[in-house]
């Protein structure tokens, strides 16, 4: 049983929040320096709602994604809303499928989701940035050998968790009968081995559910990855954009590496060429005018060649340092 009610007013969903917060636990609760981090704003109304996977493969990585971008929350057990310590935003732990709906028809100011659920949910809703994460396809898929072509499933029976998008797809390609979408809500590939389907709609990003299931892919309907979106009518422009840059920044970082190392003056023009920078990289004389030390940020894939390169030029005491945030510009 979760304690989260969202409302369409904004007033009663900010309170219904704090009451499912606060609970029925005593005042003091609320006190708590640790949950309240502005002693003067007791009353938590008007904050930004924010909604995040509360589990599946997108929860984890995201929820290290909102620390890393310095969104400190504490959320008690069993409970899906938790507020966050230096801003006026409290965090609703929502399912994947339902956060592009909450966004672009609810409360809910922002959100993390799939590009599929924001198709199959018909919302407006901003995408303010893809995430680079849970990338993968939705895709036909048909017993092996089977089929050839997605008209073939046309007018039959296809299973699926996203049926709006599938009936779209296949009302484009019937030419008798209408295709009759059933929808299922997990392990959709299951649906044809036990005799629910003549096909499906899924999601497929190694192949290795599909295949597992004696399945084949047969078309791609779309391709899709994590964004962050907005709510078109938010009053929290502001707080969205600070957000976003944030996020942005972590992202960035999290690409990122910084090398530093020190190179004979007359072999600078080489090394330069190595670690160009994201604009250009950082020269510093030392004591010894023969020398200058550099640093710049270098692509964290490619860090290690970047390494055995520098050396092979002629460069010393090379180190690479993580980068734990950043404001760099998009
Ligand atoms: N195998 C995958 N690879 C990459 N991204 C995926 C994959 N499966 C799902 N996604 C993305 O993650 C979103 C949420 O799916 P996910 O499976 O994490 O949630 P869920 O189905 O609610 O959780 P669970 O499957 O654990 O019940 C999908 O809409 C899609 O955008
Ligand atoms: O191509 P793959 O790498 O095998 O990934 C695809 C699978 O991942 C997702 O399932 P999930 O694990 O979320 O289970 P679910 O079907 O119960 O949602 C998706 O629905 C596919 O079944
Ligand atoms: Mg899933």
């Amino acid at each position: 049983m979760h304690r989260i009610a969202l409302s369409t007013a904004r007033a009663p969903v900010a309170a219904a929040a704090a009451a499912a917060y606060y609970g029925s636990r005593p005042r003091e609760a609320a006190c708590d320096p640790q949950l309240v981090p502005h002693p003067e704003r007791h009353d938590r109304r008007g904050e930004l709602l924010f909604g995040v996977p509360k589990k599946g493969r997108l929860h984890e990585k995201i929820v290290g994604m909102l620390k890393g971008a310095g969104l400190e929350y504490k959320r008690e057990a069993r409970l899906d809303i938790a507020h966050c310590r230096d801003l006026p935003v409290s965090l609703v732990f929502l399912p994947a499928a339902d956060i592009a709906t909450y966004v672009g028809e609810g409360d809910v100011d922002m959100g993390i989701t799939g590009e599929d659920i924001i198709a199959e949910s018909e919302v407006d809703v901003i995408e303010l940035m893809r995430l680079g994460m849970g990338k993968c396809r939705l895709s036909v898929q048909a017993p092996a050998g089977s089929t050839q072509d997605p008209r073939q499933l046309a007018g039959k029976r296809v299973v699926t968790s996203f049926p709006v998008l599938t009936k779209k797809y296949f009302a484009g390609l019937e030419t008798g009968a209408e295709t009759k979408v059933k929808c299922i809500s997990g392990s959709v590939e299951a649906s044809c081995g036990l005799g629910l389907a003549d096909g499906i709609v899924d999601l497929v990003e190694t192949g290795t559910t599909m295949r597992a299931a004696g399945l084949e892919e047969v078309s791609v309907i779309m391709h899709t990855e994590t964004v962050l979106i907005a709510n078109p009518h938010s009053h929290h422009k502001e707080l969205i954009e600070l957000l976003r840059k944030r996020i942005s920044g972590f992202i960035t970082a999290s690409r990122y590496m910084m090398v530093t190392y020190n190179v004979p003056r007359h072999l600078l023009h080489v090394a330069r060429q190595i670690t160009p920078g994201k604009k250009s990289p950082s020269i510093q004389p030392l004591e010894d005018e023969a020398w200058v030390a550099v640093s710049a940020l270098v692509e964290k894939s490619k860090a290690a060649t970047i390494m055995d390169s520098l050396e092979a030029a002629g460069a010393t005491d090379i180190l690479l340092s993580a980068i734990h945030s950043s404001r760099m510009g998009d």
